[in-house]
Formats: structure tokens, C-alpha cells, sequence
């Protein structure tokens, strides 16, 4: 026996982001920058599944990080259709998926009909709020992760009659004055963001994030965060950031378990890791704007001290290595 050989992995778990199935020829995204493949992405949603199915290490369950269907289907009035073909995809395999809710979801559904849904892997008594689909789930001791809902504070989904629609408009409207909400502010900077495509976390889920936190950093759990909406500015363009990213990130600064955050919705993907808190913020490339004969999916090992995500076609491979606690915790000091 090779006395030098590293332990294998705890477990691993399967990443992937923005499928936006829809049953129509492809097309381009609204700046005509990029082609989106809408029918071929449910092909490769198959090829993710059969490589997760034939891993070695079976994923322990597999991180849908937001816009699984296209919000096309909804003017073809497809939308249960392409969801239909989605699940029934991911239910080719035994492996357990937890969906977190992007802005195609919003255009498919309202916020009201997706709690309870199919779309709902959260356990219904420990949710964030009743309104919010934020919850956390611990698949191996000493790990746990948290599923943050971007939309908690937005447009999309919403009766613009409620509270909460007329209440996010004057949000918006403080830095958009465009007519048409989804065209981002004409400006150079973070302030981009403040367009309707984004949303953000309402205070209720900060504060209960903080609690969850709090009790981790206790348990010296090790925490990842997954969002649909990137929350830091060098892991996206600014036009995908969360509305109040940097009330996230404070929280996060905050809790010395925090060891990655993980989103889609900038299908370009990105990644940086955050020079004060060593928190990595991996962005994952989308499904939709990968060409048929690539892939964009990924398998991340957890050890110990560390995460390593093994990409398939547009993304990467990286080691992710937690940071030292105790430095950690003389930063928050
Ligand atoms: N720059 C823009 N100006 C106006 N509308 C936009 C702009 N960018 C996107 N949109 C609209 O916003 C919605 C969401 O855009 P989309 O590109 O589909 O989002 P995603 O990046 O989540 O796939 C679409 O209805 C799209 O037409």
C-alpha cells in the first residue's frame, strides 16, 4: 500500500446552472452576443446526469442552480411541457436534486405557485419565512448548505398589486430610469445591477441567514452558499450582481463557516476568491449558451480542507482550499 496516498473524498456533489430548456430553435440572447441552444440543452442535462450516475464516488445530490426551463415557454404555453421534460430528465437518475430559483422560473410561474411545487426541494417546516424559499440542508456531518432565494425582493413573479412588487419598484426606480426596467442603467459601474432580471435578500432572510450562520460557525460547520444571482463583483459582470450583494457579503465577512458561494446566471461564468475572508465565489457557466457538442457541468470532491470541482466541457477544473480558521477568526475579531 502506498503509505503517501491522500484520503479520498468525503463525498461530492453535482453542480449546474441556467439549463433554460425550451422545445424552439435556437437563438441568441438579447444582446445578440451569444447563441443559446434551447432545445440542446436538455441533451445536455442527459450527459451531465449519465456522468454523475457513472462516477465512482456517487454525488451525494446535485446543485440545479436556477433556470432550469426558458422563460420562453411561457408565451408558447409550455411551460408545464418543458418542465415536465426537465424532471423527468433529472428523474432518470436516483440522485437527489435541490432547486434553486432563478428569474426563468419567475417568468414561468408566479412566487406563489412554485412554493409547494416540484420546483420545492426545501422541507416546508424550516424555511426561512413562509414567503421565502431559502433553506439549509446537511447531506454529511460537519458540512451544510444554504439555498438563498435572489428574488425575495423583485418584480418578477409578483401581483404588481402586493406590498412587496410596489415596494421593490421604488427600489429599483431609485437607480433605473429606464422605461422598460429589464435595459440596465446607462452607467459604468456596480449600479448596473439594478435591473428587473435581478432581485435581491429581503431583511427577514438576511437576519435568518445571520442566525444559520451563527449556529455554524459554532458547530464549526463548513458552509456553502448557493444563489441563482452572483454576490460578488469579481465573479460577474455587474449587470448579473444581486440588488443588495453587499449586504450578503457582510454577512459572510461576519461568520468564519462560510467557505464558497456558488451561483449562475451569468452564463460566461466566473470565479474570484475574496481577499479579506478567503470565501471562493465560483459563477457556473450556463447550459443554454453551451453548443451541443460541449457540455457545462461540474462534480466537486469535498475533502477536509478542501473543495475540488472537476468541470466537463466549458468548465474549468479548480481547487478550492478552505481557508485557515484561525485566520478567519482574527479577521472578524
Ligand atoms: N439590455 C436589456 N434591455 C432590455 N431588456 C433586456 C436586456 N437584457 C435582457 N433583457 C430582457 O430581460 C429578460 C431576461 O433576459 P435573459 O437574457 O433571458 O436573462 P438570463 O440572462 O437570465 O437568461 C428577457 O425578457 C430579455 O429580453
Amino acid at each position: 500500500m502506498d503509505g503517501c496516498s491522500r484520503p479520498g473524498p468525503l463525498f461530492s456533489f453535482g453542480v449546474i446552472a441556467d439549463i433554460q430548456y425550451a422545445d424552439i430553435d435556437d437563438g441568441y440572447n438579447y444582446c445578440q452576443s451569444r447563441r443559446r441552444y434551447y432545445r440542446s440543452s436538455l441533451q445536455l442535462l442527459a450527459n451531465a446526469q449519465e456522468s454523475w450516475s457513472e462516477s465512482a464516488v456517487r454525488p451525494a445530490f446535485v446543485l440545479q442552480l436556477g433556470d432550469v426551463i426558458d422563460g420562453f415557454n411561457k408565451g408558447c404555453a409550455a411551460s408545464d411541457r418543458a418542465l415536465d421534460a426537465v424532471l423527468r430528465q433529472f428523474g432518470s437518475s436516483p440522485l437527489e436534486v435541490h432547486h434553486v430559483w432563478g428569474n426563468h422560473e419567475l417568468y414561468n410561474f408566479s412566487r406563489s405557485s412554485l412554493f409547494g411545487s416540484r420546483l420545492d426541494s426545501s422541507p416546508r417546516s424550516d424555511r426561512a419565512g413562509p414567503d421565502i424559499y431559502a433553506y439549509h440542508f446537511s447531506p454529511v456531518p460537519g458540512f451544510l448548505f444554504v439555498v438563498l432565494d435572489g428574488y425575495d425582493v423583485g418584480l418578477l413573479g409578483r401581483p404588481e398589486s402586493s406590498d412587496q412588487y410596489q415596494s421593490a419598484l421604488s427600489q429599483i426606480r431609485q437607480h433605473n430610469n429606464n422605461q422598460d426596467l429589464n435595459c440596465p442603467p446607462m452607467l459604468e459601474d456596480l449600479r448596473q445591477r439594478f435591473a428587473m432580471f435581478n432581485g435581491g435578500f429581503s431583511k427577514a432572510q438576511l437576519d435568518w441567514l445571520h442566525s444559520v450562520l451563527s449556529d455554524a460557525d459554532e458547530k464549526q460547520l463548513k458552509v456553502t452558499i448557493a444563489s441563482h444571482l452572483p454576490v460578488h463583483p469579481d465573479s460577474t459582470c455587474p449587470i448579473c450582481l444581486a440588488w443588495n450583494y453587499d449586504e450578503l457579503l457582510a454577512i459572510i465577512s461576519a461568520h468564519s463557516s462560510v467557505v464558497c458561494v456558488m451561483a449562475g446566471h451569468d452564463h460566461d461564468g466566473g470565479y474570484c476568491q475574496d481577499e479579506e475572508t478567503g470565501v471562493h465565489h465560483l459563477t457556473l457557466e450556463g447550459v443554454i449558451e453551451t453548443p451541443p457538442d460541449s457540455n457545462a457541468f461540474g462534480t466537486v470532491f469535498v475533502y477536509e480542507d478542501r473543495m475540488v470541482l472537476k468541470g466537463s466541457g466549458r468548465i474549468s477544473d479548480r481547487e478550492l482550499l478552505f481557508c485557515d480558521k484561525n485566520k478567519k477568526l482574527s479577521l472578524i475579531a
